[in-house]
């Protein structure tokens, strides 16, 4: 495996506030990489600093090792990755529309643009919703959209906020099969930041533990799961606890 994306001695900081302090962290092409941590631990800040939403106060972001800074960040390099949140943040407009428009805005000819679309409405089994209004969706359905959106634009890194958090048990427990298989089918490199220890569990083959704006442990998922360190300990185990 080789290093795709990486920070080095990056902070954020909010009125005179440390939220992130983040000495070193890689992300490899090809993983799936969970972060998970108490709510306020800073990782949606974590993941729109990786995502280049947002730039630190201090250190370097890279990017197949080259150094990015939000000077020479040009639109091809933001489109080598695509998010997806836990509101799915539709348009307002029919499923098909919300699918094809980011490849539209690439200017793409309208026969691939067509393809792609099949292509992804099909692999996310909304074929059948194409042509309803994106509105008029079940939450599940939503975040199948949303996902489709995501996953046409072929992404180098995708980032995921929480993309189950509002689903209920069996549609969470599908989506999440479904996705696992599109992501290791296709390779894609994925940073996926989650609440929950059983959709980490199943997803993702590493884990950092953030906490208080630091990374505390990382390691296989399993690993950093069964052998808590001391800091990270009250955490996890309580999430063993539950789900036992
Ligand atoms: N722009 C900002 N200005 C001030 N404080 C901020 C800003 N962005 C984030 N914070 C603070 O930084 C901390 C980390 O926020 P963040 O949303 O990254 O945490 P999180 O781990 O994703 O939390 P949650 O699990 O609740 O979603 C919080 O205390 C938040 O209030």
């Amino acid at each position: 495996m080789s290093t795709l994306l990486s920070i080095e001695n990056i902070t954020y900081s909010k009125q005179q506030r440390t939220i992130l302090s983040i000495p070193a962290f890689a992300i490899e092409q090809g993983e799936i990489i969970g972060i998970m941590g108490p709510n306020g631990a800073g990782k949606s800040t974590l993941l729109k600093l990786l995502s280049m939403l947002d730039s630190p106060s201090e250190g370097s972001l890279f990017f197949k090792g080259a150094k990015l800074s939000a000077q020479n960040v040009s639109i091809d390099m933001r489109r080598k990755f695509a998010i997806a949140l836990q509101q799915s943040l539709l348009l307002n407009t029919t499923v098909y529309q919300n699918v094809a428009l980011g490849l539209k805005l690439r200017k793409l000819p309208k026969k691939v643009i067509r393809d792609k679309v099949e292509y992804w409405l099909e692999k996310f089994k909304i074929a059948h919703l194409a042509k309803k209004h994106a509105y008029h969706l079940s939450g599940g359905e939503a975040q199948r959209v949303n996902l489709a959106r995501a996953m046409i634009l072929d992404p180098e890194v995708l980032f995921l906020d929480e993309p189950f958090s509002a689903l209920d048990f069996p549609t969470k427990v599908q989506l999440l099969k479904e996705l696992k298989e599109i992501l290791k089918a296709t390779k894609t490199t994925t940073v996926f930041v989650s609440h929950d220890l059983l959709e980490v569990k199943y997803l993702t083959d590493r884990l950092a533990i953030l906490m208080n704006g630091e990374i505390c442990q990382i390691g296989p998922t399993l690993e950093v799961v069964n052998n808590p360190n001391q800091v990270t300990a009250p955490f996890i185990e309580e999430w063993n606890e539950f789900i036992k």
